[in-house]
């Protein structure tokens, strides 16, 4: 398999924050959701893979190439959004066409205009006048004008109406379709991933919890609802975290299939990357 991002043993401390020893991959063809509370670190390993941040230790491979040598090349290869528009309020979409076609040798202008189209974007009006969904749907037409293999959105969709966001997870869906294309996107809209990852990645307190398939993840796991007297019977083994509340107790189960052949009469339900998340944040371990 071939590999857009690898990060290994990335780590960088703050003086209240460690970002510890994060290792994952995002396979090239592939959608990674990148999943964690507010304050996990997921922007820090963000600005670290882009090289924004000096990193204590690590290493970071992006599309086969190494982040300290080859930087210009790789920021060649890739689209960036992050949740701000990072754009001067004075300028149009048609200044930023100028700035960035001086700035990558890639920039397409014909591609960007067909964005501006499909966005519904005036290509005069400054974008002080935008709209959020506006800025945002502008960012992502910047960031796939200069053809790019790799995109990096950090909480692009946050704040944008459901219409909106379908419409840029379609954006997504079809940046995919060539396998030399990959995305990591960072969203608290565990929906929106749930609609579009292959991969999640979550964090927690500066440390990778998981990285896997979406697909095996969800198809490994189940929540079951029971009694605190049920807790005790089932093996230790298969509990991931647990949450008490005052009806009794909600169970994260991996190895679906050894739980159901152990407790038939026990009603599993599917997972969610939300319940997942909420899980792995604030239940207990047995
Ligand atoms: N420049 C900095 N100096 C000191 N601490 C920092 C700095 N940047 C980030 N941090 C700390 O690192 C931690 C992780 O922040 P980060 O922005 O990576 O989290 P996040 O997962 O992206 O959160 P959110 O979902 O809220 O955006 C936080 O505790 C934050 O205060």
């Amino acid at each position: 398999m071939e590999y857009a991002i690898q990060v290994t043993g990335l780590t960088k401390a703050y003086q209240d924050f460690t970002l510890d020893k994060v290792s994952f991959v995002v396979p090239k063809g592939s959608i990674m959701g990148f999943i964690g509370e507010n304050g996990a670190g997921k922007s820090t390993t963000i600005k670290a893979i882009l090289n924004l941040i000096h990193r204590d230790a690590g290493t970071i491979e992006i599309l086969g190439m190494d982040l300290d040598s080859q930087e210009k090349q790789i920021k060649e290869k890739i689209g960036v959004v992050f949740d701000e528009c990072c754009f001067h309020d004075n300028l149009t979409p048609a200044d930023i066409s100028k700035i960035l076609g001086n700035i990558y040798q890639n920039w397409d202008d014909q591609l960007y205009q067909t964005y501006l189209k499909k966005f519904g974007l005036p290509e005069n009006k400054k974008i002080k006048d935008f709209s959020r969904g506006m800025k945002m749907k502008l960012s992502i037409a910047a960031a796939l004008a200069h053809k790019p293999e790799l995109l990096i959105l950090d909480e692009a969709t946050s704040g944008l109406d459901p219409v909106v966001r379908e419409e840029i997870l379609d954006i997504f869906l079809e940046f995919i379709q060539n396998e030399n294309h990959a995305v990591l996107i960072s969203s608290h809209i565990t929906s929106d991933l749930d609609k579009i990852a292959d991969y999640l990645t979550f964090i927690h307190h500066g440390k990778i919890v998981f990285s896997a398939g979406r697909d095996e993840l969800m198809d490994d796991m189940g929540i079951v609802k029971c009694s605190s007297d049920d807790l005790a019977r089932i093996s230790k083994e298969m509990i991931i975290r647990y949450r008490k509340n005052q009806f009794g107790c909600e169970i994260l189960i991996k190895n679906r299939e050894s739980f159901v052949a152990a407790h038939p009469e026990m009603i599993l339900d599917p997972v969610t990357t939300e319940s997942i998340m909420l899980f792995y944040s604030r239940g207990e371990e047995i």
